[in-house]
């Protein structure tokens, strides 16, 4: 049995980033980059205004009522052409080319105009008021995102305003799910003497699509040796990573520990110090990662969120891999016994944490309206209201 902590510096220790592909920036939202990517233009590429209203010379404006005649216009996707003479003012839009010679934009707000002519109102104005100047966001040649960059929607509106239309990222792993236990019974089936749905496959299978993830197959194996065996066998082959449910604690029908050790997967570590979760499992062979997760629902959701996930992250090339981790006050007294660190299904609102109503390791009743997990290690087992806890925040 390790520590949760531990178990957490193994799972790094033994997982490093996959093979990297050249993707579209489209396709790329929600991979990580695997090389620098640089600016070939600067940003923005020519002096723009940030307002609508009229492009002037700032030291054209040495009182509060200067007037100047209006002699042409600029607007966005117009000409970078035009120039101003002093002493006159040209009429410009957001996002229009601050002509040449002009220094400063007034908004429009700040002015009156009457036959042509528009009476400044603001005094004093500063060289470059409302002006975006080049290279302001970035310059030519410099880094724009550097490798180990996770694409988000800002980063891909970013890179698509650079013109790159391609980058090279971490592929993401191919998942093989391997569900075991004779008492599972597809949804939409009817359901027998000591039948349970089975339901952690679809449960996995929405967080890992959550995560982008979106290779994953699923199969089932019979509680005997050889359909565990053969299973693992033939997911190891198609995929990088296995997880299987069920079958990895100490009953007779417990037979997945066994499997990997037939295929002669070296363990990296089971059994955790924690509640729920405690049976998991990890085990790599050359070309394999596998996770066998407790059967129990929520064990095996804490395990996947608080495990399974982080390694699927650096596989994929993301070092900020753990879930979100903060301390907040807590809004109840808890306690608990026992030696293994514990995790609760909680809710995170007004900044503060409240753990859920049914802890339960068969229970997901409360992980279906949880946006977090509280952490509290054994050397926390009695606090109070208003304390502060280690909080592990989902993605939702
Ligand atoms: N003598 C001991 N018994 C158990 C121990 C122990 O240390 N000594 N540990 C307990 C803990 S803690 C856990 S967690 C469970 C883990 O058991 P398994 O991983 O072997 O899981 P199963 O026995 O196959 O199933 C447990 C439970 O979960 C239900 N289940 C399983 N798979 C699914 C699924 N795909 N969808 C829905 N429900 C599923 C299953 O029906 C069982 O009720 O072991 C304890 N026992
Ligand atoms: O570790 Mo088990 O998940 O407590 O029920």
């Amino acid at each position: 049995m390790v520590t949760v902590a531990e178990a957490k510096r193994r799972i790094t220790e033994n997982t490093i980033a996959l093979s990297t592909e050249v993707k579209t920036v489209q396709e790329a939202s929600g991979y990580v980059l695997a090389k620098d990517v640089l600016a070939t233009f600067s940003l923005p590429s020519f002096r723009q205004s940030s307002m609508d209203g009229y492009a002037v010379l700032h030291t054209d404006i040495t009182n509060e009522n200067i007037s100047l005649p209006v002699v042409s216009e600029s607007k966005a996707g117009g000409t970078s052409k035009l120039s101003l003479e002093p002493g006159t003012a040209i009429r410009i839009f957001t996002g229009a080319p601050v002509p040449a010679g002009a220094t400063a934009v007034i908004m429009q707000e700040r002015t009156s105009v009457e036959n042509g002519v528009v009476m400044i109102k603001e005094f004093p104005v500063a060289e470059n008021l409302n002006v975006r100047n080049v290279g302001q966001q970035i310059r030519e040649g410099d880094i724009a995102l550097s490798a180990a960059s996770y694409l988000s929607a800002g980063a891909i509106g970013f890179l698509t305003g650079l013109n790159v239309q391609e980058v090279e990222v971490f592929r993401k792993p191919k998942i093989g799910i391997l569900v075991t236990g004779d008492e599972l019974v597809k949804t939409g089936e009817e359901l027998g003497d000591g039948q349970v749905y089975e339901s952690n496959s679809a449960m996995l299978v929405a967080a890992l699509t959550k995560e982008g993830i979106n290779d994953v197959e699923v199969f089932y194996a019979q509680d005997d040796l050889t359909s565990t065996i053969n299973s693992l066998e033939l997911l190891a082959i198609r995929n990088d990573v296995v997880i299987a449910t069920g079958g990895v604690s100490v009953g007779d029908y417990d037979y997945v520990g066994k499997a990997l050790e037939s295929i002669e997967a070296e363990t990296i570590f089971y059994k955790v110090r924690q509640k729920p979760g405690k049976p998991l499992l990890f085990a790599k062979t050359k070309g394999n990662h596998f996770y066998a997760l407790p059967g129990n629902p929520a064990s095996s959701l804490v395990c996947f969120y608080e495990y399974v996930l982080p390694a699927l992250r650096l596989m994929s090339g993301r070092n900020d891999n753990f879930l979100p981790s903060f301390k907040l006050p807590i809004s109840h007294a808890y306690s608990f016994n026992g030696e293994r660190d514990e995790f609760l299904k909680a809710s995170v609102s007004n900044a503060q944490v409240t753990s859920l109503e049914g802890q339960e390791s068969f229970a997901l009743r409360s992980f279906a309206v949880a946006n977090a997990l509280i952490y509290l290690p054994v050397t926390q087992q009695n606090v109070y209201a208003g304390d502060l806890v280690e909080v592990h925040l989902l993605p939702l």
